[in-house]
């Protein structure tokens, strides 16, 4: 199946991870043919909603004999475009900034932050493994030199839109924006949100109103 023109439902699109991760582990274990009950409760997403999201792909998975770990693995690497590195550029390095700069999404081995930027001149030319702090001026055209497709943003508040503003103008796709600003952004950019605080008070309501379920976040 061409997997490059796939339009499917977001909320499909944001399992996909979860279930390429399990898929990965099976595939590692030796494990040759998965059911949907078994994936569903390892994923814990609904055996009804894994057999429609994995429709979508077409018919992946035999009656009676589930899916083939090693065809759902390919498939999976190649539609969550695994085989290619997506780069990344963090801006802002600060408390947060640090944080994600240390933890560097090793376990997601298609994303990875190259370079980092900040306006303050002593963290300039800091080094975190092998990623380095850039100062500002070079911005725009270290974005364009490396390929950069994803920001993330962990500027102050005040002065995120200023910087997304320039972003505007670079060839970025995306940014992951964690500060509290709400950011315009041209047609051409995607930003998704990310407030710790707001996750963690709607999590505090589930915890009082749903015990003893998982709630899988952005279901
Ligand atoms: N989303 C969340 O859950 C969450 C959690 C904590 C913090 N935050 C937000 O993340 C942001 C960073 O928080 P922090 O605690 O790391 O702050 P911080 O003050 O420790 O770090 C901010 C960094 O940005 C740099 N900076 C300032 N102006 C800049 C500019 N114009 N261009 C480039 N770099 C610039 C600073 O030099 C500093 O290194 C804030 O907006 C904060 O509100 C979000």
């Amino acid at each position: 199946m061409e997997t490059d023109q796939l339009i499917i439902p977001k909320a499909t699109a944001k399992r996909l991870p979860l279930y390429y991760r399990f898929i990965q582990n099976l595939y590692q274990s030796g494990k040759q043919r998965v059911s949907s009950a078994e994936l569903s409760e390892a994923v814990k997403v609904d055996s009804a909603t894994i057999r429609r999201d994995f429709s979508y792909f077409g018919a992946l998975g035999k009656k009676g004999y589930g899916y083939n770990v090693q065809y759902l693995l390919s498939f999976f690497r190649k539609i969550l475009n695994q085989d290619e590195i997506t780069k990344v550029a963090l801006i802002g390095v600060g408390n947060l900034g640090t944080a994600l700069l240390k933890y560097n999404f090793t376990k997601n081995n298609n994303t990875k932050i190259v370079c980092a930027f900040d306006a303050n001149q002593e963290k300039v030319d800091q080094k975190f493994g092998d990623i380095t702090v850039y100062p500002m001026d070079s911005l725009e055209q270290i974005l364009s030199t490396e390929e950069i497709q994803v920001v993330i943003l962990t500027v102050p508040a005040p002065v995120a839109q200023l910087v997304t503003d320039r972003l505007a103008k670079t060839g970025i796709k995306g940014i992951l924006n964690f500060t509290p600003a709400r950011l315009t952004v041209p047609s051409n950019i995607r930003v998704h949100h990310i407030d710790l605080a707001v996750e963690l008070q709607s999590f505090v309501y589930l915890i009082k109103h749903y015990s003893n379920e998982e709630v899988v976040v952005g279901d």
